[in-house]
């Protein structure tokens, strides 16, 4: 398998970085800004409580990753953010709105864990598919699409069918098209969860060139500590069920441009070992 140079993403991503960064200076510094949420959901057995009282601020620009046990609400807490599922109590904001008005307005991309791409659509036509319901002009739709491909570095794949492309090209597509209606926040459950470890270091390196040249604040949810590290500004280490926060991690110590090899350095191996006693601690399930 081939990967494009992940400096093309950078280049092609240079002209649109200027005013994507103009538009995110005028807006509020906090997009995500949740207090005391809870969240239980009605089972025919008892109910099940997957978020408790969590309580979290998301900054512009900043890469927040969720990490915790299978089961501890990560996948919620996305999901409540997307006003894919309401709160029992407490609050949430997203960008000064109510989720739901977040989520009409566009404002966030969502990549699921597996593709979800239409294998009768080709790429393009995948990515041209929320344009498309927004009802934006073909030629528009299409220029769009090829941006994101371009950003993605799918260049040259706009033709194929989903099915013609490897697992970490198709999530790749994925992305581009989370990316299409230039939403302020992408949101991310796992997407390389199912992807074998080299592609997914390619994918982790491109991910982390696409988010500092775009500007995005991204939440990504992963079972990985070192992916976690590698890619975040801030770590939020997660209880098992329910879901509580036990500790947020600035990754200031490590550069913003990151390279694979600062794995190999001291300070990604604190960061590490401070989310892994994160984790260790919490691992008592209380219900
Ligand atoms: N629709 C639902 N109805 C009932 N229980 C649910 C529902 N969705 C999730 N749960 C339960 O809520 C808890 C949190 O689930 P969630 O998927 O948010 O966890 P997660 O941390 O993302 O897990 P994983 O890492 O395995 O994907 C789990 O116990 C799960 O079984």
């Amino acid at each position: 398998m081939t990967f494009p140079n992940p400096l093309d993403v950078r280049e092609a991503t240079a002209s649109r970085q200027g005013s994507d960064r103009a538009a995110s200076s005028a807006k509020s510094s906090v997009v995500v800004e949740a207090r005391k949420l809870s969240l239980v959901y009605p089972t025919a057995d008892k109910p099940v409580t997957a978020l408790s009282e969590v309580d979290l601020t998301i900054a512009r620009g900043d890469f927040v990753s969720l990490i915790g046990p299978s089961g501890c609400g990560k996948t919620t807490l996305l999901r409540v953010i997307a006003d894919l599922e309401r709160p029992t109590s407490g609050h949430i904001v997203i960008e000064g709105m109510t989720p739901e008005q977040a989520r009409l307005k566009r404002l966030y991309g969502y990549v699921f864990q597996a593709p979800a791409l239409y294998p009768w659509r080709t790429v393009e036509r995948n990515v041209m598919l929320p344009l498309e319901i927004m009802g934006i002009a073909r030629a528009e739709r299409q220029a769009r699409a090829r941006e994101q491909l371009e950003r993605v570095g799918l260049s040259g794949f706009e033709r194929k069918f989903p099915w013609q492309l490897s697992g970490g090209m198709q999530q790749r597509v994925s992305i581009a098209r989370a990316l299409a209606l230039q939403p302020d926040l992408l949101l991310m459950d796992e997407p390389f969860g199912a992807l074998d470890e080299i592609t997914r270091d390619h994918l982790n390196l491109h991910l982390t060139q696409l988010w500092r040249a775009t500007g995005k604040t991204c939440v990504f949810v992963t079972h990985s500590i070192a992916e976690a590290v590698f890619l975040s500004t801030r770590i939020v280490v997660m209880s098992p069920r329910p879901g509580r926060i036990l500790d947020v991690i600035d990754c200031d110590s490590l550069p913003r441009e990151r390279k694979l090899e600062i794995r190999e350095s001291p300070e990604f191996a604190a960061i590490a070992h401070r989310v892994r006693e994160g984790l260790k601690e919490g691992h008592s399930y209380d219900d």
